[in-house]
């Protein structure tokens, strides 16, 4: 019998590790350096106590991992990882915002576009859970 045709998964589209890490070393500063997401307390004690370079490696480590790569994420699942700060829906739009245009930026085609905006949307409920009402 024929074996089914293997899907590539969402993370050997994107060009597996490399290509997600050229992905975030742009949107990783995009986030690092953005004024309106630094106005967030949380935000800017991350950057003081941890840096860019950790911030940088826990999210390519995450997408990794989301996109159906290896199992390589060191951190806390994203509820709880955001369970001690407040971030707003408009906070979480300004993430998709810049990852949208970081896509674009680094040639993303438009169907790994797509599917990696909704990974990114659906730990929106995850990353809110522990904001009340902002
Ligand atoms: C798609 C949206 C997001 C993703 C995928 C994401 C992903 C992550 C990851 C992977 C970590 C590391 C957790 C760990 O090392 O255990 C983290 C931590 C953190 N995130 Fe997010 N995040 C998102 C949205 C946001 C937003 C909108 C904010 C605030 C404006 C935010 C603020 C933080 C802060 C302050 C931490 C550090 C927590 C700590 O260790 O004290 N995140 N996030």
């Amino acid at each position: 019998m024929m074996d089914a045709p293997q899907v590539p998964t969402l993370f050997e589209r994107l060009g597996g590790i490399f290509g997600i890490a050229h992905i975030i070393d742009v949107l990783g500063d995009r986030l690092y350096d953005n004024d309106t997401l630094n106005r967030n307390p949380a935000v800017m004690r991350l950057h003081n106590e941890k840096g860019r370079p950790g911030f940088k490696f826990t999210l390519i480590a995450w997408m990794i991992e989301q996109t159906g790569g290896p199992k390589v994420y060191p951190g806390a699942d994203m509820r709880t990882a955001h369970a001690n700060m407040t971030v707003s829906d408009f906070e979480f739009d300004v993430v998709l915002m810049e990852a949208a245009g970081v896509l674009t930026y680094c040639g993303v085609p438009q169907q790994e576009h797509k599917d990696l905006m909704a990974v990114l949307e659906s730990v929106r409920d995850d990353v809110r859970a522990g904001s009340k009402g902002a």
